[in-house]
């Protein structure tokens, strides 16, 4: 039976020399991780534009990248983090090395650390299976931290892509003080689950809930259900439970933008932070979805004006509102806050 670290030290660096981890999350609006394959010059040289549309740019050196372009992969990372200043747009610049038992994994955190830790907010982790993943990273990328004199603690995120990870969620979330969150990835954990799909993301037309038969014999109802729906939800449970952030992964199908929309309003809906984008189209769908809409933010606003300490009960517009809607409210009106201050459009549209 493991033991949990002592309160007191739990917020202690792993390396002498290594920067305190954070006690709080840094507050950044990350309503998509924009995934960008490196070792293409071509799409790397964008990435600066793309910065300014998208909340945080990620260098992606694992799945999707070929066998013999690891390297190369790994090379345009740090090229990234030398040509495009992403903190001048408040862009967040993130990279996701390879998994674990990979032959690349310490080459990828090495380097990364070392030769571009100060710009690099946060590094994500696929295949998480357990706190003993969280653990070996954490103390590996401490020393780096320690040896290249980084001045801010790099930040892990785990990918939620297998059957052991899913039942090990709530650990994972809990198991260092540097976990800035978790993502969905659907398409590792379909096949991890044996699943019987070939998609990345999203719904299915096999997966639906019928309605019973009707004595005449006429065509029953049907409607698809949400594949992820469970999944989501202990995943967001573990991450608010452990103070970090939970996030739907990626939609596979490009041409589909109505279902993507769908399934970001799904996450959001049910308490992501934000999803992937895979393609550039999928940028605007996630910025759109994960603000919250304009009515919801200035019916919240009325809640919070009404009952200024939360106490007691009101009626608005024939709806009651008590202290659990006024927290609600609060949560919107506070994410409407962090996007206003990034975006004076949606500051005006919001009414601040
Ligand atoms: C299960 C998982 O692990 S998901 C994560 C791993 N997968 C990824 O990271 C995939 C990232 N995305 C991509 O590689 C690409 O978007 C693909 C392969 C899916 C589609 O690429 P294409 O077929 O080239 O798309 P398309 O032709 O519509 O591209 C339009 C333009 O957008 C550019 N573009 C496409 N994807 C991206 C991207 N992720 N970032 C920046 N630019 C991009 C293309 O280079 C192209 O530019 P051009 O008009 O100057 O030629
Ligand atoms: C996101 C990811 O890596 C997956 O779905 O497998
Ligand atoms: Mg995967």
């Amino acid at each position: 039976m493991s033991k949990a670290k002592p309160p007191r030290s739990f917020f202690k660096p792993l390396a002498i020399g290594a920067p305190a981890p954070f006690r709080e999350l840094p507050v950044n609006v990350e309503r998509m991780i924009h995934f960008v394959p490196p070792h293409i010059e071509k799409v790397r040289a964008k990435s600066g534009d793309i910065a300014k549309k998208a909340d945080v740019i990620l260098a992606n050196l694992e799945d999707a990248i070929p066998t013999d372009a690891k390297e190369a992969a790994r090379a345009g990372a740090l090229a990234m983090a030398k040509e495009f200043d992403f903190a001048a747009t408040g862009t967040g610049f993130w990279a996701r090395v390879n998994c674990l038992n990979s032959p690349w994994f310490l080459d990828d955190v090495t380097e990364l650390v070392t030769k571009a830790g100060n710009q690099l907010d946060v590094i994500m982790l696929p295949k998480v299976e357990g706190p003993w993943d969280i653990h070996y990273a954490d103390q590996l990328i401490a020393q780096l931290e320690a040896k290249a004199n980084i001045k801010r603690p790099i930040m892990l995120h785990a990918i939620l892509e297998t059957a052991e990870g899913v039942q090990n969620v709530e650990e994972i979330c809990l198991a260092s003080p540097r976990m800035h969150g978790i993502s969905l990835g659907p398409a590792d954990l379909a096949a991890s689950r044996a699943m019987k799909t070939t998609r990345v993301g999203g719904g299915h037309p096999f997966y639906k809930v019928i309605e019973d038969p009707h004595a005449d014999g006429s065509a029953r109802a049907a409607a698809q259900q949400d594949l992820w729906h469970y999944t989501v939800a202990k995943m967001v449970d573990a991450c608010c439970t452990a103070g970090i952030k939970a996030f739907y992964g990626p939609f596979g199908d490009i041409a589909d933008l109505d279902a993507c929309e769908q399934q970001f309003k799904n996450a959001f809906l049910m308490g992501c932070a934000g999803a992937w984008s895979l393609h550039p189209n999928q940028i605007k769908i996630a910025k759109d979805v994960f603000s919250p809409a304009i009515d919801e933010v200035l019916f919240a606003k009325k809640i919070l004006e009404a009952m200024p300490d939360g106490s007691g009960v009101h009626m608005i517009d024939g709806k009651m509102q008590d202290d659990a809607t006024w927290k609600q409210a609060k949560v919107i009106v506070d994410l409407a806050k962090q996007i206003a201050a990034k975006d004076h459009d949606m500051a005006s549209a919001y009414g601040f």
